[in-house]
């Protein structure tokens, strides 16, 4: 890439240049502006304001919140809501998506984040329903398929599967789909709405740089909120929780997949780091995403002991994994030496790059140390 569409967005974070960050597809780094105001929401919205914050904007964040990720999502407003984890939100879709259901499997993605196989196997036990582990390269869906759950992209290698086709497939055998977007989400164009999603969850902390802990997201499209039944009946999702009645009534709309109070700092911080957005076409983050992987994986594809498992071709997302026998000891030493990355166990080393922010420098410099340490 010649000209770097995006290089003047690096100034807008809060980095050390003597470090090489390239560990953003697990936790984000801070844009500048966060520092400021998150004080802000302390000093003032809490401080100064108190309880009457909650009508002031509290309330209502999460949903509008919801929105700014929902354009970053191919989500239309009213769809997309700000809480909890993707853990907790990952339960909330699947119980809601196997509820009333008469067929009897949930099917998950063999290789999945394990946090998504674990509460796939949560679900399936409270339901009754079988959980079947899938490669997606082989993905059969049929007739007692309820949900299939899959990861937009492998946390470990960065395959980007595509969502176009198995959405498809799945509504084919008349199965709901749930999407993680967790290594996808602020990384390259999704189209939630345009492709029939069922559900879709992802986290705020890596890519979308929310910071630690910051809330994750929800998409429950307008068409199934009134069959969305969530289990997490908490009175933040009541249609009218203020009126404090003994009844559970679900809110209308997307409101209904909330549970209990926000966590207002964290949000806000989210809130304030999603400002880097407006600035930025996401067409220009994917490409060049694509170009500072490729530039990566070709200084390093031929060093001794390596071998790249992150596809060469565009089915990936903004990571290059390495496999190395020696991975954790390697990892060890980059970071040593202020080349950030992660390992995961066994033997992979993992490069995300996160195009806000990382350069074409950064590659160079990170394949020059693991050169070196080779
Ligand atoms: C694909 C995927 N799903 C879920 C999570 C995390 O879920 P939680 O936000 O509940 O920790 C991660 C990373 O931690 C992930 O990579
Ligand atoms: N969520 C994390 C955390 O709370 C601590 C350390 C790392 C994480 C991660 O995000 C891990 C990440 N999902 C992964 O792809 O491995």
């Amino acid at each position: 890439m010649n000209h770097d569409p995006l290089a003047h967005v690096r100034a807008l974070f809060d980095l050390d240049d003597s470090v090489v960050y390239l560990d953003g597809n697990s936790l984000g780094a801070p844009p500048k502006n966060v520092a400021a105001r998150v004080q802000d929401v302390i000093a003032n919205q809490w401080g100064r304001r108190l309880i009457r914050s909650w009508s002031e904007g509290w309330w209502t964040a999460p949903e509008r919140i919801g929105d700014r990720i929902g354009k970053l999502v191919g989500a239309a407003p009213g769809q997309v809501v700000v809480a909890d984890s993707t853990s907790v939100n990952l339960f909330k879709a699947l119980m809601a998506a196997v509820r009333g259901t008469d067929r009897s499997e949930i099917v998950v993605d063999a290789g999945t984040f394990p946090t998504d196989g674990y509460i796939a196997r949560s679900v399936a036990d409270l339901t009754g329903l079988a959980l079947r582990p899938v490669d997606p390269d082989h993905l059969a869906v049929h007739d007692r398929t309820a949900v299939v759950l899959l990861n937009h992209v492998d946390y470990r290698t960065g395959r980007l599967l595509d969502m176009a086709e198995l959405t498809a497939r799945a509504h084919a055998a008349g199965a709901k789909v749930v999407w993680d977007l967790c290594h996808s989400a602020g990384v390259l164009p999704i189209e939630l709405d345009r492709l029939n999603v069922d559900l879709a969850v992802g986290c705020t902390y890596k890519f979308l740089n929310g910071g630690p802990g910051s809330p994750a997201f929800l998409y429950v499209p307008t068409a199934a909120q009134p069959g969305f039944h969530q289990p997490l009946t908490g009175w933040t999702g009541h249609r009218a929780p203020f009126a404090m009645t003994p009844d559970y009534t679900p809110d209308g709309g997307v409101s209904r997949a909330r549970a209990g109070t926000p966590d207002i700092v964290s949000m806000l911080t989210l809130d304030a780091a999603l400002d880097v957005w407006d600035q930025v076409d996401l067409r220009d983050v994917r490409a060049k995403g694509l170009a500072l992987t490729a530039h990566f994986r070709g200084l390093v594809e031929d060093l001794p002991g390596i071998e790249v498992i992150t596809p060469a071709d565009e089915w990936r997302g903004h990571q290059v994994s390495l496999r190395h026998r020696d991975a954790e000891s390697l990892m060890r030493r980059l970071i040593e030496r202020d080349v950030i990355g992660d390992h995961r166990p066994p033997d992979v080393l993992r490069f995300g790059f996160a195009p806000l922010y990382n350069s074409f420098e950064d590659a160079e410099r990170a394949a020059a140390v693991l050169k070196e340490l080779l």
